[in-house]
């Protein structure tokens, strides 16, 4: 094979690979047997090892590739991470629905999605190419904590436009990931996690890489906090596009005509929890009409055009 076939075949890899990669791990539909995937990635890394000079970081093989760091650098957030104000009770939302119409009229709708107990990470990409992730911090100062999140198979490298965008969204380890990593630290006689939310963040906080990629991560993507090259009107738009760019949204989310359907979905979902395969710890409420979420603007700490149901804390069983 000669230089040029060589660089189309890499070339040609890459694609496939993260073809595979987003239908298995976005989708849950992958097209072609792990074996498969495995020998054509096998084939990208001695192509690249023969090629260093048609090195990328985007390539699928440089997801696990990172170096082990000393610290994390300081990154700022373009828009602030959002912290949302909480609601303990049906009363709550009536009166969080009450402060909504007051300040923008009757005519709101609603958009209900599954809080996912994880930790809130920021995405941004430049050319739709994925180019760094960060922790939230104190909502502008977050840790750079890229190399780890291009771990997370489901975090697309390449978008399906060349769009600049940061996303936020919630890093979470599957309930049967922390039962089966728990039960591995017990047999080693390790300290256990307390939950699945600590157990991500403690795995996203590791200087090495290698750590991250062992402990089967995922996410789901839910904002957008800064884009340019396309527009939205509404929250329910921004969630389909996001899907349509290659992103991992939760699937579950609700457009609500009003509070009742609001507290008629969180209600369901108090019920429906404990099957779910993650944590959530309540619903997020926003209004839908971006629009209406500039008329409302914030409060000192919080937006006023969402909120935060919290459910009870789920009893353990001993
Ligand atoms: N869908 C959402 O907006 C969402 C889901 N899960 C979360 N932990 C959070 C946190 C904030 Br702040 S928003 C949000």
């Amino acid at each position: 094979m000669n230089e040029e076939q060589a660089k189309e075949r890499i070339l040609e890899l890459r694609e496939m690979l993260e073809k595979y990669n987003y239908e298995y791990h976005v989708l849950d539909k992958p097209s072609v047997p792990d074996a498969e995937y495995d020998q054509l990635m096998k084939e990208l890394i001695e192509l690249e090892n023969n090629h260093p000079e048609l090195h990328d970081e985007h390539s699928p093989t440089s997801r696990v590739g990172g170096a082990v760091l000393d610290f994390f650098e300081k990154v700022e957030h373009t828009v602030p991470m959002l912290s949302l104000g909480n609601a303990f009770n049906d009363q709550d939302l009536r009166d969080f629905d009450r402060r909504v119409r007051d300040g923008v009229g009757s005519n709101v709708s609603y958009v209900a999605e599954l809080k996912i107990d994880g930790l809130a990470v920021s995405l941004t990409y430049q050319d739709g190419r994925f180019v760094r992730g960060a922790t939230r911090g104190d909502g502008t100062i977050g840790e750079d904590i890229t190399n780890n999140l291009k771990t997370i198979r489901s975090i697309p490298f390449k978008l399906k436009e060349d769009v600049m965008l940061e996303v936020r969204g919630e890093a979470f380890m599957p309930k049967k990931s922390f039962q089966k990593l728990n039960a591995h630290r017990e047999e080693e006689g390790q300290e256990l996690f307390a939950n699945p939310r600590n157990a991500a963040a403690g795995s996203l906080r590791q200087l090495d890489p290698k750590i991250a990629a062992s402990r089967n991560l995922d996410i789901f993507v839910y904002g957008v906090g800064k884009l340019e090259g396309h527009s939205v009107d509404s929250h329910d738009e921004s969630l389909t596009y996001l899907n349509h760019l290659g992103f991992k949204t939760n699937p579950e989310w609700k457009k609500c005509a009003n509070i009742e359907e609001v507290i008629e979905y969180v209600n369901s979902w108090q019920e429906k929890r404990p099957d779910l395969p993650y944590e959530i710890d309540g619903i997020v409420i926003k209004v839908n009409s971006l629009y209406q979420q500039e008329e409302l603007g914030f409060t000192a700490k919080n937006p006023r055009w969402a909120i935060a149901y919290k459910f009870p804390a789920e009893e353990v069983v001993t």
